[in-house]
């Protein structure tokens, strides 16, 4: 069987970076692109890139068609106008894999005050699986609608989830510090991703306010069954992509020398069979992840702490390249293809 898949919103970073990979796989195809002002375009003439390997001409969203034409949406929206689009798809019988935070998060009160707006489609939040393979397989693989984490979530919760279930760290002294590519924040003109504002120069943002911090609690404590706090503190680096997150946590009990092999091993039994993430000896780097859906990392003793590094690229696993692991999973695919 070969998928049928939707682009919509195809016009962004997330949107490019979907439909390269869709060059590639076996399995699957782009049928049709959604935009609004590029309308009538051709898909090659928004992504320069795309010429010669895929195209297609741009189209305005109709729900009713996607529905007749695809298997599955593959919504590239910003939050908000994504939900309302989703809930669109959704009634009209296509599957749909949101790339956006508005069903992200378990609870609505949370989720409307971190992003300060009334949630289009409040019924799905908390009743939407998160769409992480190395997690929730089983739900993705029937559901209707997936939840596609954020990129400093997914560089964040794989290496904490197993140790706060295993009990290895402790749960209320966890500090992430993240660093993204400026792809991170969209295809769209903004001063602060100006070339000017950003090359030779690398800065914090949101700090204390990310809308990265309550997904990274929330759902560490759903994976591992215990409530989390975590500072996190975003920063912008001059490079396209990757994200690389450095998260400073404290052992439990008296586990000393041996805690980093013990989380190593830890680590090792969660990730055996999953084929994205690669526990490493090394200290991983964005460039060894860089346009790959893997994710690399490792752990390190440093004083009384204990010091996690994990690397992905944010476009990959951070977005589109974890939505077409999601969509293999939904469809009965390989995870890996069009992946490798
Ligand atoms: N960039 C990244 O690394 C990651 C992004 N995400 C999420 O993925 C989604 C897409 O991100 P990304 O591709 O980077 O974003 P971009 O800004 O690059 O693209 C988003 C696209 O959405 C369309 N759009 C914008 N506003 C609206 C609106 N109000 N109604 C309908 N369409 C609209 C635009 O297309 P047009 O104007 O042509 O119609 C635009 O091209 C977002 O929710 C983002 O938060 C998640 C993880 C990582
Ligand atoms: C570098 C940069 O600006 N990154 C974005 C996060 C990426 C993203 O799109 O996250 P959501 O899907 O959760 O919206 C930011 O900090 O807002």
């Amino acid at each position: 069987m070969s998928v049928k898949v939707a682009l919509v919103g195809a016009t962004g970073y997330t949107g490019l970076e979907v439909a390269r990979r869709l060059v590639g796989h076996p399995d699957a195809n782009l049928v049709l692109a959604t935009a609004r002002a590029d309308a009538g375009k051709q898909i090659s003439q928004v992504h320069p890139s795309l010429a010669g390997l895929i195209d297609c001409q741009l189209e305005k969203l109709d729900p009713e068609s996607i529905a007749k034409r695809c298997d599955v949406a593959m919504c590239c929206l910003p939050h908000a106008a994504s939900a309302e689009t989703c809930q669109l798809l959704c009634q009209a019988g296509v599957r749909v894999i949101d790339f956006s935070a508005d069903f992200r998060l378990s609870s609505l009160p949370v989720y409307e005050s971190w992003y300060s707006v009334t949630h289009p489609w409040p019924q799905r939040v908390g009743r939407t699986v998160y769409g992480m393979p190395e997690f929730f397989a089983d739900e993705i693989a029937t559901a209707d609608l997936v939840a596609n984490p954020g990129c400093y979530p997914t560089s964040a919760i794989l290496p904490l989830a197993p140790l706060i279930k295993a009990g290895l760290i402790e749960q209320n002294d966890i500090i992430v510090d993240s660093k993204s590519g400026v792809s991170g924040a969209g295809r769209s003109a903004k001063v602060g991703t100006l070339y000017c504002e950003t090359n030779e120069s690398i800065a914090a943002y949101a700090v204390g306010q990310h809308r990265h911090q309550p997904e990274i609690e929330d759902l560490v404590g759903r994976i591992s069954g215990e409530p989390i706090e975590v500072v996190f503190t975003p920063h912008l680096t001059p490079m396209n992509r990757g994200i690389l997150s450095t998260i400073y946590v404290r052992g439990k009990g008296d586990a000393g020398e041996t805690l980093v092999p013990m989380i190593h091993q830890c680590w090792n039994e969660i990730y055996q069979d999953k084929p994205f993430v690669h526990v490493v000896d090394h200290l991983p780097a964005t460039g060894h992840v860089s346009m790959t859906n893997h994710v690399q990392m490792t752990a390190r003793a440093a004083g009384n702490r204990i010091v996690l590094i994990c690397a992905i690229d944010n476009l990959a696993k951070g977005a589109s390249g974890a939505a077409i692991q999601n969509m293999n999973v939904m469809f009965g695919l390989d995870q890996a293809s069009g992946l490798r």
